[in-house]
């Protein structure tokens, strides 16, 4: 580049000689020539590229030591010691693994330390009081969730600007405990206002979106335990039932002072007037980025619309005009919070918290890519589980999670799983609602220890039993591996997570090498930062 550089800024007149030692020559024939010394590496690179040749990375010495990335072929492991630079290119394990002799070939992510990093760097003054709780909400959470006794780094981020009154978009790494993190200030705030329903239909003062059925049992239950000391009623609104289990839903008594409810059961709500949020003070939009997506997107359109979000923490004060105070959260920034944002509140009025580790490959779960041909994964996943079996029976192991692509994969599999004697349970999207209610229950609870899924169950479910998680079919994309290896690895998980990936397709090694070179720099995953600040489209 130099060079050519060089070559183009000298005057045409001057006369270009190749010295013998590749110095370059300038000038008339009776003037003394400036010489122009040309590095030899500069040179080399010059003649690469005309060549049309680049070298290829050289592959990092591997020194007995713990490794970052371990690797089938030993040269292309990783030493924990050694971080590559931004732009310094990489010897990856899954280079090569779009043609088909890569068959065979695996490398692992390591585990580079024990703790969640959502539990580690907190000061021995971290406490919930420290955070400006009442003790009436402190004394909830010891009674409703005992083992929680110091907050998370999100929940120490996450409760200030919430107790300030600020609408808020929280972004931080799965099972870190965004959960807390928000219900303790919705309580708190229910606290400070008291109900003014005068209307015949409920009108709950707390709302809490999500985008499954069994989140939102998961969040209710939460909730519940929370609200119950507190004298608060939490109910939950999960749709697939029909009109008439809406309407039951709705009308036990005492009425909801907090409903947690997927978009479409509360759209059919609203739109029937059997809710009404005119008394809204708190609303959530848990896993946003799934709830902005364009299959819900419509429906939270016309739940804002509906709710009276506020213009900022001084429109939160009126307690005879509610407005409502508007927090997302997620594992992955939502894309779309801008145009969202800027059709019901300033988009100026947003705080965004992002936790550190934000998009990045969890550094306390093993990880391990198998690049294998599509008709060897039921042999490969029947091992796997097999292995486990044994391993349970000596009461060593927990529960595992297998993701698939469709629920027609789910079907499938699970026959072959039957014919294996591999016991397990199902759970996926085109399942009745009624077979579906409390499968992920008896799983949690872990009276089945193997959960065959589609991304239904990778959204928000917790589990603190998971220590596998497979993916039997490749995520489509960065955030679904995301969301599906955050499955174990939770705050307060009782075993180490691992997780398989089976790689089949060239499209899977493409999302494989963005992993892997965003493990060996420690960086976080590529594309998908997002603004808040995106413009409304025209
Ligand atoms: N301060 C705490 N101390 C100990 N355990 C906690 C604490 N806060 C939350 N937990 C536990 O951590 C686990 C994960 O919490 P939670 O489900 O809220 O994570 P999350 O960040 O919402 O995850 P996801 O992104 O997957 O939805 C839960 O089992 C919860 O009980």
């Amino acid at each position: 580049m130099a060079l050519a550089r060089l070559t183009r800024v000298l005057p045409l007149a001057a006369r270009l000689v190749l010295a013998p030692r590749r110095d370059l020559v300038v000038g008339g024939p009776d003037e003394p020539l400036p010489v122009v010394r040309i590095p030899r590496a500069l040179q080399r690179r010059q003649e690469q590229r005309q060549s049309g040749r680049r070298s290829p990375p050289q592959p990092v010495l591997v020194r007995p030591g713990p490794l970052l990335v371990s690797a089938r072929r030993p040269e292309m492991s990783q030493p924990a010691r050694l971080t590559l630079g931004r732009w310094e290119r990489a010897p990856l394990a899954s280079r090569g693994w779009r043609s088909r002799r890569a068959r065979g070939d695996h490398f692992s992510i390591e585990r580079a330390q024990h703790d969640a990093p959502a539990l580690r760097n907190l000061l021995s003054e971290d406490s919930f009081a420290n955070l400006g709780l009442e003790p009436r909400v402190l004394r909830a959470l010891q009674e409703g969730a005992p083992e929680v006794i110091r907050p998370t780094t999100v929940q120490l981020s996450t409760i200030p600007p919430l107790l300030r009154g600020r609408h808020a978009l929280c972004a931080a790494e799965t099972g870190s405990g965004k959960t807390l993190g928000y219900l303790l200030p919705l309580f708190q705030r229910l606290l400070a206002r008291p109900s003014l329903n005068s209307r015949h239909i409920p009108a709950p003062r707390g709302l809490v979106l999500v985008p499954s059925r069994e989140l939102a049992e998961q969040v209710r239950a939460v909730a519940q335990a929370l609200g119950s000391s507190l004298g608060l009623q939490v109910r939950e609104l999960g749709g697939g039932h029909g009109m008439n289990k809406i309407r039951l839903q709705l009308s036990k008594q005492p009425p909801a002072d907090v409903l947690v409810a997927t978009p479409g059961a509360l759209w059919k709500a609203l739109k029937s007037q059997l809710v009404s949020l005119e008394q809204l003070s708190f609303l959530v939009l848990d896993e946003a980025d799934t709830l902005l997506d364009e299959s819900f997107l419509e429906l939270v359109d016309y739940i804002l619309e509906k709710s009276h979000i506020a213009e900022g923490p001084a429109d939160l004060e009126d307690p005879f005009n509610p407005k409502a105070q508007l927090v997302l959260v997620g594992a992955t920034f939502p894309e779309g919070v801008g145009q969202l944002l800027s059709k019901v509140t300033s988009p100026d009025s947003l705080t965004t918290i992002t936790s550190s580790k934000l998009h990045c490959i969890m550094p306390h779960v093993r990880q391990t890519f198998v690049r294998l041909k599509g008709a060897e994964k039921v042999t490969e996943l029947v091992q796997i589980l097999k292995q486990h079996d044994r391993a349970n029976r000596t009461g060593l192991s927990g529960t595992i999670l297998v993701f698939c692509n469709s629920s027609a994969a789910v079907n499938w599999l699970g026959y072959i799983l039957d014919d294996h004697k591999i016991q397990h349970l199902r759970l996926q999207g085109q399942m009745p609602a009624s077979v579906r209610t409390g499968i992920f229950q008896c799983f949690q609870k872990g009276s089945q220890d193997i959960l065959l899924c589609t991304d239904i169950a990778s959204r928000g479910l917790d589990s603190t039993h998971v220590e596998l998680v497979v993916n039997y079919d490749f995520p489509p994309t960065l955030q679904d591996y995301i969301h599906r290896a955050g499955r174990v690895g939770r705050v307060g998980s009782e075993v180490p997570g691992t997780v398989i990936s089976f790689v089949t397709h060239p499209w899977d090694v493409s999302l494989v090498q963005k992993i892997e070179l965003a493990a060996r720099r420690r960086r976080s995953l590529p594309g998908l930062e997002s603004s808040v600040r995106e413009p409304l489209p025209q």
